[in-house]
């Protein structure tokens, strides 16, 4: 099932239009790089196509159907800055198996240590915590990952483990990613095509 988006258009209240006519299909395996100057509305967008905003025009489907509003998302979003994404009071066990529950292969991949699952989110590193965030995410029923910024606030080894976590696993399920990046090699090396979010808004 593929993600369209059709004549997205998205303004904040009492500001302009931050873009327009904004059409994009991905498909299932497709992994595509959104790229554009800060401030264009790539978090904006992604944030759309994962169900977290509703577009001021135009309509996001799944499979042709609108977003569903409960239950497990199978478009995920994961964003830059994983400490906003997960509850403080909660250890990191609960926070890891709280849609499901990943397997041994999956957290080895990951290199998640059994030790961090009974730890407070603020006693592990962001490349630690963003590992958990990103296993977290990938449900089997998990069919596109928008992944904004994921690994920009990471060392370059920790950012390959997870990309070599990922897109093992998407290549494997089929799973389509949304890179927003602004390191153009990164987006280079992994996407099949290059989306500068500037141009396909009007
Ligand atoms: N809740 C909000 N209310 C009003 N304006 C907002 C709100 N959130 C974001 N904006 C503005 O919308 C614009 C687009 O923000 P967005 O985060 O989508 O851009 P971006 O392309 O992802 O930027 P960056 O590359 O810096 O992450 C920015 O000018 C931002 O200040």
């Amino acid at each position: 099932m593929q993600i369209d988006a059709k004549g997205i258009g998205f303004r904040y209240e009492n500001s302009p239009w931050l873009f327009q006519g904004v059409n994009l299909t991905i498909q299932p395996g497709e992994i595509i790089g959104i790229t554009g100057p800060s401030g264009c509305g790539k978090t904006t967008f992604c944030r759309i196509v994962a169900g977290y905003e509703e577009p001021t025009e135009g309509m996001i489907t799944f499979g042709e159907k609108p977003l569903q509003k409960s239950g497990y998302q199978p478009i995920q979003l994961i964003l830059q800055h994983p400490e906003k994404a997960v509850n403080p009071r909660w250890k990191m066990r609960k926070t890891l198996n709280e849609a499901w529950e990943p397997d041994q292969e999956l957290l080895d991949l990951f290199g998640i240590r059994k030790d961090w699952l009974d730890r407070w989110p603020n006693e592990l590193s962001g490349g630690e915590l963003q590992r958990f965030c990103v296993a977290r995410a990938l449900g089997p029923n998990t069919r596109f990952l928008i992944a904004d910024e994921m690994t920009t606030m990471l060392d370059s080894i920790t950012q390959a483990q997870i990309w070599h976590a990922v897109l093992s696993i998407a290549e494997k399920r089929n799973m389509g990613i949304v890179v927003v990046s602004h390191e153009a090699k990164l987006v280079q090396r992994i996407c099949h095509r290059e989306i500068q979010f500037s141009h396909f808004s009007v």
